[in-house]
């Protein structure tokens, strides 16, 4: 039996140049337990990318700001708190930076997402100086505004009750700041050889190979040991 999976999407599932990687097409769609993607995008991207991989939609969106499984959604967090630092921000002459249309943002329920090209020091700032209940999560995909306490590993402590699962059966594969959560509550942690520091920290492996590289020989390793 192969246990269920807890996967970050930018940087693990992804190419390098951020495209989904072909594999995942090939190694998710047949795996034998629950698999969940776990994201710091907003929540059409992992629904769309179970649906289309033919997957249960059993999601973790905004770093934990929203989890869906069973057709149940349970949202986090303080959203008013996040746009305003991002309204103070952009008084301050700070751009949040995805250009018209921000479908980045469009469906965001919980939190704000800024591009990583948006002034960070002075983002951090405004940030700081709204009190604490707002922080600041660079994924090096987007500088994330969200509440303290939402987070993809309590998201997973959420789900894995629905399915009646103990977090700790599953295996988590990530990248960055925001997969350090995951990490913590899941049995097994992977960071991919392109993770930052803190996943890396955090993780109980760190993997030689980066992207879906690394990932596939996760779950390559996992299939050989459930046979
Ligand atoms: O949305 C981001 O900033 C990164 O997304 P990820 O959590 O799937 O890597
Ligand atoms: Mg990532």
């Amino acid at each position: 039996m192969v246990p269920p999976l807890a996967l970050d999407i930018d940087g693990t599932l992804t190419t390098p140049t951020g495209r989904i990687d072909p594999r995942v097409f090939e190694l998710l769609p047949g795996w034998e337990a629950p698999v969940v993607f776990a994201t710091g995008k907003a929540f059409p991207y992992p629904v769309a990318l179970a649906h289309f991989l033919g997957r249960e939609e059993t999601v973790i969106a905004e770093n934990g700001g929203v989890a869906y499984v069973d057709g149940e959604t349970t949202t986090v967090g303080d959203p008013d708190a996040a746009r305003a630092v991002v309204e103070a921000f952009r008084e301050r002459g700070g751009e949040v930076g995805w250009g018209d249309g921000d479908t980045v943002n469009r469906w965001r329920e919980t939190e704000v997402a800024l591009s990583p090209d948006a002034d960070e020091s002075l983002l951090r700032e405004v940030a700081a100086a709204a009190g604490g209940d707002v922080e600041v999560v660079d994924t090096g995909y987007a500088y994330h505004v969200k509440s303290v306490g939402v987070s993809k590993g309590r998201a997973l402590e959420v789900v894995a009750d629905a399915l009646g699962l103990d977090p700790a059966a599953f295996v988590a594969v990530g990248d960055s700041e925001n997969d350090v959560s995951t990490f913590g509550v899941a049995g097994e942690s992977y960071a991919v050889a392109n993770a930052d520091a803190a996943a890396r920290e955090a993780a109980g492996t760190v993997l030689d190979e980066g992207f879906m590289d690394g990932t596939v020989s996760v779950l390559t390793e996992l299939r050989e040991r459930g046979e």
